[in-house]
């Protein structure tokens, strides 16, 4: 219970990366906003809502609250950190990680080719992502702590499916970059971290449309890891008190975990794939 008292917020947490971010800090006792399109209606046809991870959260010992937020539209983003700051009065760390990922992203095609809509990734990817960093770190600076976290991958240098997606995991780096310079007076965090393949219920999905991958390469590659991973290394992070020594920075999820002696959920440690993929191009700041 590490995290008791800490006030979080997550975005996108219906499913996926999301969902098992939002349930490593709940596990450790955080309260935790946790946002989706729609609370309690599936807002794609794949399984989850906030509300269910919002009471998963509870059942694990944080508080989980869901919240209706499409974070393609400013109003609604600028009304949850009114909330955040109504209800708690502070705010310790934001997961920046919704991310609208359209159907075709695995398609072979070339951009021409696929629909201009594709530029919804910078939509609720890029620029959702320096939205709720702009509320975030206002709530943030007031206290002189906190930590801004982007969710991005090996993608942000290696191509992988598309133009539009290497855009906004190069974009976002970036963008976590620049904030840490400008938040570091306040004594703010900002990082980005590569996330590996993980096995969420899209990803299993995706696999399972590639044509002749077979066993455990077609639903749990070995490489992978839960949801949760991720989640466990951000809580590690967030009760490091020497945390402004990665701000700027650019990490493997799975370097930063063997950095603070983590493991996956089922005792695995995750491999870099660091040689096989490439590495970040942005180190902390001074
Ligand atoms: N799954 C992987 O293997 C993997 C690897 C590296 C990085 N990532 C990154 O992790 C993040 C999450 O990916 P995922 O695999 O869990 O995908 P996902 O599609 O399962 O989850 C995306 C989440 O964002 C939410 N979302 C989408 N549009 C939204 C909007 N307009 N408003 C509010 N919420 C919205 C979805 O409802 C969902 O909860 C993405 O940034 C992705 O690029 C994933």
């Amino acid at each position: 219970m590490l995290l008791k008292g800490k006030v979080a917020v997550v975005t996108g947490a219906s499913r996926g990366i999301g969902k098992g971010i939002a349930l490593a800090l709940g596990e450790q006792g955080a309260t935790v906003y946790v946002t989706g399109r729609t609370v309690n209606d599936g807002d794609h046809e794949l399984p989850g809502t906030v509300s269910q991870t919002a009471q998963q959260i509870n059942e694990l010992g944080g508080i989980g609250v869901a919240v209706a937020v499409d974070h393609a539209n400013d109003e609604q983003v600028a009304e949850l950190f009114a909330q955040v700051e109504r209800e708690q009065g502070y705010l310790d760390l934001l997961v920046n990680n919704a991310f609208a990922l359209p159907d075709d992203l695995t398609d072979p095609a070339p951009f021409w080719q696929k629909p201009l809509s594709n530029w919804q990734m910078v939509d609720v990817g890029v620029r959702s992502n320096y939205v709720a960093a702009w509320h975030a770190a206002k709530l943030m600076t007031k206290r002189n702590t906190g930590l801004i976290v982007a969710i991005s991958g090996y993608t942000g240098v290696a191509y992988t499916y598309g133009v539009v997606f290497g855009t906004s995991k190069s974009a976002v780096d970036r963008m976590a970059r620049d904030m840490a310079i400008e938040l570091k007076p306040h004594k703010v965090a900002s990082i980005s971290l590569w996330q590996g393949l993980t096995w969420t219920e899209r990803a299993e999905r995706n696999l399972a449309n590639i044509p002749g991958l077979k066993g455990a390469a077609a639903t749990r590659p070995e490489d992978g890891c839960s949801p949760q991973f991720p989640g466990r290394v951000i809580a590690a992070v967030l009760n490091d008190d020497t945390r402004m020594r990665h701000s700027g920075g650019t990490f493997i999820t799975a370097e930063m975990a063997d950095m603070y002696g983590i493991k996956d959920i089922d005792g695995r440690t995750i491999p870099s794939l660091r040689e096989a993929r490439g590495a970040p191009i942005w180190a902390p700041i001074d």
